[in-house]
């Protein structure tokens, strides 16, 4: 395995492109994309529907494979890894964070972020999730089953367990799409928080243009292909840029 730990990029996408095979045609999802994500900054994948943003995250953090090109993991080349070693890649450099919390109901939120360092073998998992929690600024909820959280605070608890692994890159899917504004602003925050303070690399697909423009630079997809990039743009630019994208289809 070619590892090189010092990478400065947390993630490398190298003329990434997947098609998929629809009745007799193909259709190419992502088309030779290119993009880095560097290690402590915050990176938006934007664009229409269909035009390939979940193709890209699941290709990046190796739940499906490119037809070409290469994907670079906390610099290793995820191309050449057999399920096992990706397994184990994947549960030692990846966070995930999606619309939908994903969190046990049976469990406590101690319990739920306590869930994958245990499977990991990971004997401090209760201390570590404990301070995950705190750091979300949910340590008096340590106790509390999802069901007595509000959705903002199942997010959070999401978002500790992502992080609670000290993930290379945290990925995240439209992690503020099930949530009202004021509960998004929550996470955004965390999320900027993490990044700033925390050196956390990350990777947010996301329809919402104030979302995006709290990450340092947005990407712009459109029909498989990188079109745009932005950085440090506010709402409004990027909520323009998208319309400009949605309107050339
Ligand atoms: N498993 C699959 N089999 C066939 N086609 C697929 C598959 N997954 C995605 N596609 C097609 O690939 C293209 C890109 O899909 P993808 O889900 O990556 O887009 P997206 O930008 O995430 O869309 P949305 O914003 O609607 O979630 C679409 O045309 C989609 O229909």
């Amino acid at each position: 395995m070619s590892r090189s730990p010092a990478s400065p990029t947390a993630l490398q996408l190298d003329e990434v492109t997947r098609s998929y095979r629809s009745g007799i045609s193909n259709l190419t999802a992502l088309d030779h994309v290119t993009l880095g994500c560097r290690r402590g900054s915050w990176t938006a994948v934007m664009g229409p529907s269909g035009s390939g943003k979940s193709t890209l995250l699941n290709c990046a953090a190796g739940l499906d494979r490119p037809d070409s090109g290469r994907v670079f993991l906390d610099g290793t080349d995820i191309a050449g890894l057999g399920d096992d070693a990706l397994t184990r890649l994947r549960r030692d450099v990846i966070g995930f964070v999606f619309q939908q919390f994903n969190l046990v109901a049976a469990l406590t939120a101690a319990q739920n972020v306590a869930l994958p360092l245990r499977l990991a073998g990971r004997t401090d998992a209760d201390g570590v999730a404990a301070e995950a929690l705190h750091l979300l600024g949910l340590g008096a909820h340590l106790a509390h089953r999802p069901r007595e959280l509000s959705g903002g605070q199942q997010q959070r608890v999401a978002l500790a367990r992502a992080v609670a692994t000290t993930p290379s890159i945290l990925f995240a899917d439209e992690p503020t799409g099930a949530l009202d504004s004021a509960s998004a602003g929550i996470v955004l925050d965390l999320l900027r928080s993490l990044v700033d303070e925390h050196g956390q690399t990350i990777l947010m697909v996301t329809h919402d243009p104030l979302a995006a423009s709290r990450a340092d630079h947005v990407a712009f997809l459109r029909d498989g292909r990188l079109v745009s990039t932005l950085a440090g743009a506010d709402a409004a630019t990027i909520a323009a840029t998208l319309t400009d994208l949605e309107g050339a289809r």
